[in-house]
């Protein structure tokens, strides 16, 4: 435990319990907050309308914190939030807390309940943007809210960040990050969505983990195109451009990417693990080299644990054609890499045109970035200790918390100059089932989860204000 406890603590901490009103009151304030849509179709479509409006809601619904004096509110490139709160002892490094409030398109097809309705069901609200990410947009700006009417008055300076734009190209966050910069701040950590609590899911393996991000995988939107000519569907040429591209996508798809066992989290992670299994599987686990090809085969199959050992080759989008008897001209298709630690994108794109090995298809990267740099979690890394720390206390069954790198990608990669610890954590139980609902359908949060989220980032803020060991080696930059 790297953090100085006991001697410093501050005298007033407040309690997390929540009275029965507070607690109807914050589940309708998310169901709300679910109901303004605020879809992010690409970077240059969104409801500008339903982002402008979720401003006006946070504004309702926490009139604590927009009227408090020690804290500025701030709109961002139009739709995106800062709030800066101002601590009572400047001596003490400021930190950030993010989250977004756009969301992905969420057709009713295949939903029990419409997605922007925000009912609740037995105990579960249901509704895109309960687990990505609106939950805790919510949380953060209720607990701080809760924390105000308690009359708390932090120490240490911190910042809430909601991006309006995350799912997209993250400009909010961007200008957000350049603000800061621009006043000079240096921040001695950052907390965002991505790890959470894991439970059930390893085979034999009971007992919960709560995974921390300390890193995110890379990514490339590649847009693959054929330009063939056009012409009477009566008379088509022997291969079309649909068909050329079409060969060409399916190559990528039979073709994944190498299997990378090193050089990213997941030694250490197993190691840490091998322990809590009976034999012979803690023997696999402590010699992860040794036991390498046994363990990838294993992670292959799983959708999840795949994406943790490569990088991943998602075909997202395929256009061609505008009428059956019209040959098209051009056919294109975006396919979304998620790079693994171990490469970069431009090995990711050198592999990807030797396996497309067609020099018919054009390549166009429409964006790309690196694999995020790995943030410290020893017992001198603040921001991972808090973490760990307000884990224990808010979810004490969970007695192991281990690093790892989030597959998804996060606002908080643009925010790389301002600290060397970026922590992205959801502190709430996910399921491979909830999982899938994440951008898929029936995304939901149960009532009793969301108010542990309000609790965890409650207990979060103040466990950042008792007394800390310097730690130096955040603060030299
Ligand atoms: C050995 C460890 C065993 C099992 C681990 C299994 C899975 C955990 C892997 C990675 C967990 C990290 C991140 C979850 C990924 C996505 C959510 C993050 C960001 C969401 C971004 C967004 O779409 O808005
Ligand atoms: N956070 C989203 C959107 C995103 C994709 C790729 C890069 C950056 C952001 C995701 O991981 O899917
Ligand atoms: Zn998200
Ligand atoms: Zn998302």
């Amino acid at each position: 435990m790297g953090l100085r406890s006991g001697e410093h603590q501050r005298a007033s901490r407040i309690p997390s319990q929540f009275s029965k009103e507070e607690r109807v009151a914050m589940k309708e304030a998310l169901k709300g907050a679910i109901q303004i849509p605020t879809v992010t179709f690409s970077s240059e479509k969104s409801n500008t309308t339903a982002l402008a409006e979720f401003g006006k809601y946070i504004h309702k619904v926490f009139p604590t914190v927009v009227s408090t004096s020690f804290i500025q509110h701030e709109v961002v490139e139009e739709y995106s939030h800062l709030f800066t709160i101002q601590g009572s002892d400047p001596s003490l490094q400021p930190y950030l807390l993010m989250a977004h409030f756009d969301v992905v398109p969420a057709p009713e097809e295949g939903w029990e309940v419409p997605p922007f309705s925000g009912l609740e069901r037995d105990g579960v609200i249901y509704g895109r943007g309960t687990l990505d990410d609106k939950n805790s947009v919510m949380a953060l700006l209720q607990a701080l809210e809760l924390l105000l009417i308690r009359k708390y008055i932090p120490q240490r300076s911190f910042f809430i960040s909601l991006g309006h734009d995350e799912e997209s190209s993250g400009t909010g966050a961007q200008r957000i990050s350049a603000l800061l910069q621009s006043r000079g701040v240096q921040l001695a950590f950052i907390v965002d969505e991505g790890g959470f609590i894991l439970d059930d899911f390893i085979p034999n393996f009971k007992k919960p983990i709560a995974l921390i991000a300390v890193s995110e995988k890379g990514s490339m939107n590649l847009m693959l195109q054929v330009n063939m000519t056009s012409g009477h569907s009566s008379a088509p040429p022997k291969e079309t451009s649909i068909g050329i591209l079409a060969a060409a996508v399916s190559r990528l798809e039979q073709t994944p990417m190498p299997i990378i066992f090193g050089s990213g989290t997941l030694v250490t992670v197993l190691q840490q693990l091998a322990n809590e299994f009976p034999f012979p599987v803690n023997i696999i686990l402590s010699n992860p080299w040794l036991f390498e090809p046994l363990i990838s085969r294993f992670m292959e199959r799983n959708p999840l644990t795949n994406a943790i050992i490569r990088t991943t080759t998602a075909l997202t989008i395929f256009k061609a054609g505008v009428k059956f008897n019209v040959i098209p001209p051009v056919a294109q298709a975006t396919v979304n890499f998620r790079i693994h630690p171990g490469q970069t994108v431009q090995e990711v794109l050198e592999l990807t045109k030797n396996i497309v090995a067609d020099n018919r298809v054009q390549f166009h990267v429409l964006s790309a970035f690196d694999p995020l740099p790995v943030s410290p979690s020893d017992d001198k890394a603040l921001g991972y200790q808090l973490l760990r720390q307000t884990v224990q206390s808010v979810f004490p069954e969970v007695n192991i918390t281990a690093p790892v790198t989030s597959i998804g990608n996060t606002d908080s990669r643009f925010f790389t100059n301002l600290t060397t610890g970026i922590y992205r954590f959801y502190p709430i139980y996910i399921q491979p089932e909830d999982f899938k609902r994440i951008h898929g359908v029936n995304e939901k949060i149960s009532v009793q989860a969301y108010e542990t989220q309000v609790k965890f980032i409650f207990e979060l803020i103040q466990n950042a204000d008792t007394d800390q060991e310097p730690v130096s080696h955040l603060h030299k930059l």
